[in-house]
């Protein structure tokens, strides 16, 4: 599998709050490869950095990536049709897209009902975004995040307000869309059912990384410890 993304002796900083005091580390990486077709569970406890490294790896990839971010990131006064359809605007024209904000076209809507249909937001296409509920919310960017149509997936707690069964089968459809995954999550098992590869940060570095299919009960477990 060719490499897509390299780090090495990579140090992750946030400015300090106190005045001339330098800038803190958020994560220290010593060497970590992204392959072609990874299926990566980015894991660890609470702030211990994966945010960070997915912020990271986006700014790496750039354009290659689709981005589905932890907190949703609608615009609220938007429809969530327009909200999917923000995906794709930079695969349009500045007319094409002002055109479709005021008089959305069938060919767009057609696009975005069959979108949505398996994320279960088809009957909400113009709905306000400040009118759903947590999980529709949460559907929404994952709608928009499979409408932006790259090879990559970079996702930050994708699924976390969604139940058991609807964030598996969620996870596995974003899975399936896209030839390489990262995704931060914080149910474990739930990530280890769909990646095969896992990734463990702990105090501020790489804890653990090896195939899904050779992680032991024990290294898990000492990663939440
Ligand atoms: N801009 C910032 N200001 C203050 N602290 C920051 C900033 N950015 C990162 N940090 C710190 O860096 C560490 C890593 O944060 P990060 O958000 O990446 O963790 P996380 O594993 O994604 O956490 P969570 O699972 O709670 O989302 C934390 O200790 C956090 O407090």
């Amino acid at each position: 599998m060719s490499a897509l993304l390299e780090l090495k002796d990579c140090r992750l900083t946030y400015p300090s709050n106190a005045r001339n005091e330098a800038d803190k580390l958020a994560l220290a990486i010593d060497h970590l490869t992204i392959r072609e077709g990874d299926r990566i569970a980015l894991l660890g406890k609470s702030g211990a950095g994966k945010s960070t490294l997915l912020r990271h790896i986006r700014h790496q990839l750039a354009d290659r990536a689709s981005w589905c971010p932890q907190d949703a990131s609608l615009v609220p006064q938007l429809k969530v049709f327009h909200n999917i359809y923000s995906g794709a605007l930079d695969r349009h024209s500045g007319f094409v897209n002002l055109t479709n904000l005021l008089l959305p076209s069938s060919h767009f809507e057609a696009e975005i009902t069959a979108l949505a249909e398996p994320l279960g937001i088809s009957e909400l296409l113009w709905t306000k975004a400040d009118e759903l509920s947590g999980g529709q919310q949460q559907r929404v960017a994952i709608a928009r995040a499979l409408y932006q149509q790259k090879p990559i997936l970079l996702a930050d707690e994708p699924v976390s307000a969604l139940d058991k069964l609807q964030g598996r089968e969620i996870l596995e459809l974003l899975v399936s869309r896209h030839d390489t995954s990262v995704i931060a999550m914080h149910n474990a098992q739930l990530a280890l059912t769909v990646c095969n590869r896992v990734i463990g940060l702990k105090d501020q570095k790489l804890f653990l990384d090896c195939p899904v299919d050779q992680l032991s009960a024990d290294s898990i477990g000492q990663l939440y410890q």
